[in-house]
């Protein structure tokens, strides 16, 4: 099911004014642990929503908060679940709908849950295709993974978070940013930067700007192991990220010794360091080493 966007009812946005007598009205005085950093600025938004492209889609948005994204979502989009871990917020957030968009109420699915424990048996009959979301800047990249492990209907997404992480998230094999988010992120999905955010647009303002990733999933690489024993290939080429293979992977496979015997049978450099390798590559070691 699609809207035409010529006939789609109308949603009305929030501005600065109204977002804080919003959390006062309903006791909310932003904490930094959970991340709550509200978007005021109704351009801001409204690209999001375009650049998202989730027209159609049945979407899923991590901390709607007061709802300022989800107002200008709804109007586009086939069904829309709200995964927020803020009970006030939560319960806020349909009485905003109605009042702002009452003809799209309908679309909107409020969850009390933290994002890190949902999965998809939670979230209600329409399977999931988009993740749209100002993600809490804390648990943002767990998050994302999370959501793309249990949720394999999800097919593309746009998340904005912090612009540091955006370029981590982006970063490729040989980038200096290029790290464990980055890999185990193409696991799942070829991701690009899609524009950044002032931090003005937010209250409180944060220390940083934000940046908007984009992402598509894709087919996982198929070493003919899992993606949790490539993972740990993963952690332990970063975690030692200076040193060359054959040592950081050192513990992981037993010895220095091992390590370069399955270096050599993926036909990886025992000499190279994780931040030059591709998934692919990470799924290769990991292959070897279970092939014994
Ligand atoms: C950066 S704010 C975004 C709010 C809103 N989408 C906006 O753009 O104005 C992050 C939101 O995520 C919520 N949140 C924090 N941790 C969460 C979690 N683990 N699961 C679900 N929501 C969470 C916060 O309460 C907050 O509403």
């Amino acid at each position: 099911m699609t809207n035409d966007p010529g006939t789609a009812p109308a949603s009305r946005p929030l501005g600065p004014a109204e977002v804080r007598a919003m959390a006062g009205a309903i006791g909310v005085s932003p904490t930094k642990t959970l991340g709550q950093n509200f978007v005021h600025d109704p351009n801001t938004v409204r690209r999001i929503a375009a650049v998202a492209g989730a027209d159609g889609d049945v979407v899923v948005e991590v901390g709607p908060g007061l709802g300022s994204l989800t107002l200008a979502l709804l109007p586009t989009v086939q069904h829309l679940y709200a995964v927020e871990i803020d009970p006030r917020l939560a319960a806020a957030l349909p009485g905003t709908v109605a009042d702002r968009a009452p003809d799209l109420a309908d679309r909107l699915t409020v969850l009390t849950a933290d994002a890190l424990r949902i999965d998809a048996g939670d979230l209600g009959p329409y399977p999931p295709t988009a993740l749209v979301a100002n993600l809490p800047y804390n648990v943002a990249v767990p998050v994302l993974l999370h959501l793309l492990a249990v949720l394999p209907t999800l097919r593309h997404g746009l998340v904005m978070v912090q612009q540091e992480v955006a370029d981590r998230l982006t970063a490729g094999p040989g980038s200096r940013t290029y790290g464990v988010p980055s890999a185990k992120l193409a696991w799942y999905a070829a991701a690009r930067p899609a524009g950044s955010v002032p931090r003005a647009v937010f209250w409180p303002v944060p220390n940083v700007d934000s940046g908007l990733v984009a992402f598509t999933r894709r087919e996982p690489p198929s070493p003919g192991v899992g993606r949790t024993a490539v993972f740990e290939v993963v952690d332990a080429a970063f975690a030692q990220r200076r040193k060359t293979l054959r040592a950081a992977l050192g513990r992981w496979a037993g010895s220095p010794a091992e390590a370069e015997r399955v270096l050599r049978a993926a036909g990886v450099d025992p000499g190279a360091r994780g931040e030059s390798l591709t998934i692919e590559e990470f799924g290769r070691i990991a292959a070897a080493r279970h092939a014994g």
